[in-house]
């Protein structure tokens, strides 16, 4: 699914620039174009891979390029008075070529959160693609303009985008202040989900057709209806490739087919999905609760077996409860590892909101 992407405040940009970066490392070609927008001159100045004239700072007349520190009203005001520039950089870019939108930000803070909602649905009004949000729940439990910030900006973006992928950073760190190492680490975790999810599809050579190919209609049937969605993912090595003298001859020779045990295959992709599933989702929630999902299996075309890949399909209809389970797979010929990626979407508000809410209702100042 080609993506043109969006990243709203520090924390989005440096999403999209762990989208960039998976990307290359994958050399796959999923992203059309990639945005970020900022009222902190610094944060923007730090990206390496977002082009630099694809970076908007607005807000300078009020924050004077220092950014809102937390002010979501006066964020929200900013990129309500400046939407335009926001959307420049869709100006000369291949818009027709991408699939969907993909708009990244931080949700606890006063510019990603508010910023994010004014893109999307500037993005809506002016084209057909379905806009999809990436919320970052706030790092803090207990400060309660962050938590009230979170709850706002996550519920304008559900309301503005046709799903939100959720990731709830909190979960993963106890402690603040939190390093930016640490947030490459998380961005670069939740990059690799996304990316999985957006390279599936993307068929580059003819070997590469898989059997059930996830294209970008079945990752939009999956989001459709809107909400909340999480993923879960889990990722093992692979055994090498055979490296004899006959293995190496026959590829030589154009013959790629590898042998492998069925039994080893379908073992692999039912622990791998139940890991999925099972670990730590980016946001945990009741997964009873989804109203719809997907199970997407990236690996050498040997190891996609289609009896596993089907068995789990149901398996993951009886834990959701739901009938609306899609399956597909993204054969890769020089993976090195199998992945197994679950998408669940239309989840349940998660506990972690009630949490917030409850801590936000200690901060009265934001109330609209
Ligand atoms: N997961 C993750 N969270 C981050 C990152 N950077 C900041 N955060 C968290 O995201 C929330 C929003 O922070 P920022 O993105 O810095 O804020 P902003 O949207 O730029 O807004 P202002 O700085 O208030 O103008 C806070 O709760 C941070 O703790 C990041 O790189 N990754």
């Amino acid at each position: 699914m080609n993506v043109f992407c969006f990243g709203a405040g520090k924390a989005g940009g440096r999403v999209v620039e762990q989208l960039l970066q998976y990307e290359r490392q994958l050399k796959a070609d999923f992203i059309v174009g990639a945005a970020a927008c900022d009222t902190t001159a610094a944060d923007l100045d730090a990206l390496e891979l977002v082009p630099e004239d694809a970076r908007v700072l607005f807000g300078t007349a009020e924050t004077n390029g220092e950014g809102f520190e937390g002010d979501a009203a006066g964020g929200t005001e900013a990129a309500k008075k400046e939407h335009r520039q926001l959307l420049e950089p869709t100006d000369d870019a291949p818009i027709a070529a991408s699939d969907a939108f993909v708009v990244c930000a931080g949700l606890g803070g006063g510019t990603g959160g508010p910023t994010a909602a004014v893109i999307a649905e500037r993005l809506s009004e002016m084209y057909d693609q379905p806009v999809y949000g990436v919320g970052v729940f706030s790092t803090s439990t207990t400060d309660p303009q962050r938590a009230s910030n979170t709850l706002r900006s996550l519920r304008r973006l559900v309301s503005t985008t046709d799903h939100v992928f959720g990731f709830d950073t909190a979960s993963r760190v106890k402690e603040e202040p939190v390093s930016d190492e640490t947030y490459d680490t998380l961005n670069a975790e939740l990059a690799r989900r996304l990316g999985t999810l957006f390279a599936a599809g993307e068929v580059t050579t003819a070997d590469d057709v898989g059997e059930s190919v996830v294209d970008a209609s079945e990752i939009m049937n999956t989001l459709r209806g809107g909400g909340l969605a999480t993923l879960g993912y889990s990722e093992r090595p692979l055994p090498p490739r055979d490296t004899s003298v006959r293995g190496r001859l026959k590829r030589l020779i154009g013959d790629d087919t590898e042998s492998v045990d069925q039994i080893d295959s379908l073992n692999r992709i039912t622990t791998q999905t139940r890991e999925a599933v099972r670990g730590q989702l980016t946001l945990p929630c009741d997964i009873g609760t989804a109203s719809r999902g997907l199970l997407v299996i990236t690996g050498r075309p040997a190891w996609l077996n289609r009896d596993a890949i089907s068995q789990n399909q149901g398996w993951l209809e009886d834990q959701t409860g739901s009938l609306e389970v899609r399956n597909g797979d993204d054969p890769r010929p020089d993976a090195d590892a199998l992945s197994v990626l679950v998408v669940l979407g239309g989840v349940a508000p998660p506990e972690r909101l009630t949490a917030l809410q409850a801590v936000a209702d200690g901060d009265d100042t934001n109330d609209d």
